[in-house]
């Protein structure tokens, strides 16, 4: 096949997969695919209607979590032997408090009193954030944004001791961890992250006023400690990423913690959830993907390629559960098209900046995006694809340990060394398969995100959560995002 004809084939193919899974022919569909009898389709072995089937397991949580507590200590004992194993293990022990993904504590009866402030006033805000009934109106909206405003920043002040946390801060930068728990740094930078949204949008579903704003002047509560965080994680946005706001936003037993839709209806509050899932589930699937592609690496170092095959081969394997996590998630009976995009996506969006104090120059930051996920970045970086986003970007988005991950895994990528014989040559396979079910995910996404993005939203303009305000109409938006979607998805060979 050319690239043409095959792009074309795989659009094709995953509208067609997009309309079956959203359609009464999903446990039909469920049931043939999962018999894998037919060779193409053993790409989508092991979906499921209720989840991923986790592989090696009965799917339990415990299980889970026992089969990567052991995938992480084959890491860190490799630790000492490559660096593509001690910067995944520096990753864990700093940003992960020693676990993966990492351990979120949002029981505030466990932080230091002095951080006890922000989760109070969460709990005060959160109701006040969704409007049940949107208006239209300019001045009803301002109105609403300018009280909910004035009542955050006056909470804000009346309640936390900036010093306290200041120093709290401080003593957590000079490693004292004992009186600021790691799994606490990353709650509480989950609920700043929180706060921050909140206060930018003052008002879900996102309204256009707050939409046309430039810039936004934050109470210092919420610019001191975020700023300080920030430099810790290696970040520049003034907006929240991937991880501060999805992935940290649920404890180690898997709940969902701080809310966009307090008091909405359960349609609203399950797919809000159901979309904030999916992001901590790859990460949680994704464990067992960074071990094998750290031990693939290390067995191609030590010319042990039957080895190297193994983990190769893993890793197509447990690609399967991972996907399962979106393909399962993103459709009208999980994730409400009629609410995803008014009420669950504007708040992951940002859209307003400042003037850089050095170039002079404006500097906008965009918000939240899939193509943040930790796990495309590395196994792109494991297939030797160049990087979807730009240094810059990263920078604003990524935190620094997972882009270092990412780097060392690319340097030592083997993918272009391999021959086409033996041993060689089944390796190849293996990667050729990886690459295979990401197009087809890529294909999916496409067909899926148009869906989700062309829902009617008159309260606002046209906006994606990662790029901010789009072009004029929804129409010539979808033309601009597609560039980014097709572009990835042709350069994933
Ligand atoms: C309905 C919800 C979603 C919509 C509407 C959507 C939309 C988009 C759009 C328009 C892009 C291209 C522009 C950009 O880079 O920001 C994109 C990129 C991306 N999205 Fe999503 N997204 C959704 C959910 C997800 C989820 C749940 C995941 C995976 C956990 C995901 C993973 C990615 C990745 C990895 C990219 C980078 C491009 C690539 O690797 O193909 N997205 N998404």
């Amino acid at each position: 096949m050319t690239p043409l004809t095959e792009f074309i084939f795989l659009s094709v193919l995953g509208s067609i997969f997009t309309i079956l899974f959203s359609s009464p022919w999903r446990p039909w569909l469920t049931k043939r695919l999962s018999q894998h009898t037919v060779p193409f389709f053993s790409l989508f072995k092991g979906f499921t209607l209720s989840g991923p089937v986790l592989a090696g397991s009965t799917g339990n949580h415990h299980t889970t979590e026992a089969l990567n507590r052991h995938k992480l200590d084959t890491i860190h004992d490799l630790s000492d032997c490559h660096e593509v194993a001690s910067s995944f293990s520096a990753l864990v022990k700093q940003d992960g408090a020693g676990s993966w993904p990492p351990k979120s504590n949002h029981n505030e009866r466990t932080w230091p009193a002095i951080l006890q402030a922000y989760k109070e006033i969460y709990h005060e805000m959160a109701p006040l954030l969704p409007a049940e009934n949107v208006s239209l109106d300019d001045t009803v909206n301002e109105q609403r944004i300018v009280e909910f405003r004035s009542r955050f920043a006056q909470l804000l002040t009346q309640k936390v001791d900036l010093a306290g946390v200041e120093k709290l801060l401080r003593a957590a930068d000079s490693g004292r961890w004992d009186i600021f728990p790691k799994d606490v740094y990353n709650g509480f930078y989950c609920c700043l992250a929180w706060c921050r949204h909140a206060y930018r949008w003052a008002s879900i579903p996102v309204v256009r006023l707050a939409q046309l704003e430039k810039s936004i002047a934050l109470p210092e509560e919420l610019v001191v400690p975020w700023n300080s965080m920030q430099s810790h994680f290696g970040l520049d946005s003034e907006s929240g990423n991937n991880m501060s706001n999805l992935v940290l936003n649920f404890n180690t037993a898997g709940d969902y913690a701080l809310k966009i839709n307090t008091g909405l209806s359960s349609l609203v509050q399950s797919s809000e959830e159901e979309f904030a899932r999916i992001f901590h589930e790859v990460e949680v699937l994704g464990v067992p993907i960074y071990s094998s592609i750290i031990e693939g690496i290390v067995a191609h170092a030590r010319g042990d390629k039957e080895s190297c095959l193994e983990h190769v081969r893993d890793i197509r394997d447990q690609l399967r559960p991972l996907l399962s996590s979106y393909y399962d998630r993103v459709h009208d009976a999980r994730i409400a098209r009629s609410v995803w995009l008014s009420r669950v996506q504007g708040f992951y969006a940002w859209g307003v900046g400042h003037q850089n104090s050095t170039n002079g120059e404006w500097e906008k930051f965009d918000g939240l995006s899939g193509n943040q996920v930790l796990l495309f970045q590395a196994l792109d970086a494991f297939l030797g694809l160049e990087a979807y986003l730009p240094k810059v970007i990263q920078e604003r988005n990524v935190p620094v340990l997972q882009r270092r991950f990412c780097e060392v895994v690319k340097r030592h990528g083997f993918r272009s060394e391999l021959g086409n014989e033996g041993i060689d040559g089944k390796i190849k396979r293996e990667f050729e398969d990886i690459v295979k079910r990401l197009r087809v995910f890529r294909s999916a996404h496409r067909t899926r995100a148009k869906v989700y993005l062309t829902q009617p939203a008159p309260e606002r303009l046209p906006m994606t959560a990662g790029k901010s305000l789009l072009k004029e109409d929804m129409e010539q938006s979808l033309v601009f995002l597609d560039q980014f979607m097709v572009g990835r998805l042709l350069q994933t060979v």
